[in-house]
């Protein structure tokens, strides 16, 4: 798909996101900070990225997501667990970074921090019913088919 995209910091010409390999799901966020950033264990930043995408189609939405090296690793994850970008926001993305680790985590200017993952959204017409038609499952959950 082509994807309408707004550049709102000019160190980002010549840096634009890319998919990393042809078969990569998501385009990298970098940080957009004036300075390093040394986010220290449980704290939280809200982060630019210089960035403004308009899907315009409901039918789609973006993910921001942790990237997994530096959310498994150094426990740079985010504070909203996922970022969810609606298909008519116009603004910049934002990236609500969280150190979750116990150690510092340092953040230097355009490190690629987060990733941006599009996908197709389904938006549902409610219908209200008394009974619903019947399911194998029914209302069992939370490990009601067992371990194994
Ligand atoms: O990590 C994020 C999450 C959201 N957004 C932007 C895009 C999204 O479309 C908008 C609103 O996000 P969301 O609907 O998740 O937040 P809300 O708290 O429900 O705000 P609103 O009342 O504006 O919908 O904020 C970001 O830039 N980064
Ligand atoms: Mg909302």
């Amino acid at each position: 798909m082509k994807l309408d995209v707004k550049i709102l910091d000019a160190r980002l010409h010549g840096q634009l996101p890319q998919y990393a390999t042809a078969g990569s799901a998501g385009l990298d966020l970098r940080a957009m900070l004036e300075q390093p950033l040394a986010l220290e264990p449980g704290q939280v930043e809200l982060i630019p990225t210089g960035l403004a995408i308009h899907l315009e189609d409901p039918g789609y939405a973006a993910l921001i997501l942790p990237r997994s090296g530096l959310g498994h690793k150094q426990g740079l994850v985010l504070g909203n667990l996922v970022g969810l970008i609606d298909s008519d926001y116009q603004g910049q993305l934002m990236v609500s970074a969280w150190n979750r680790s116990s150690q510092t985590v340092q953040i230097a200017p355009l490190d690629r921090i987060a990733q941006l993952v599009i996908v197709p959204v389904v938006q549902a017409s409610l219908n209200i019913v008394q009974e619903f038609v019947a399911s194998e499952r029914g209302a069992g959950g939370y490990g009601s088919t067992g371990k194994q």
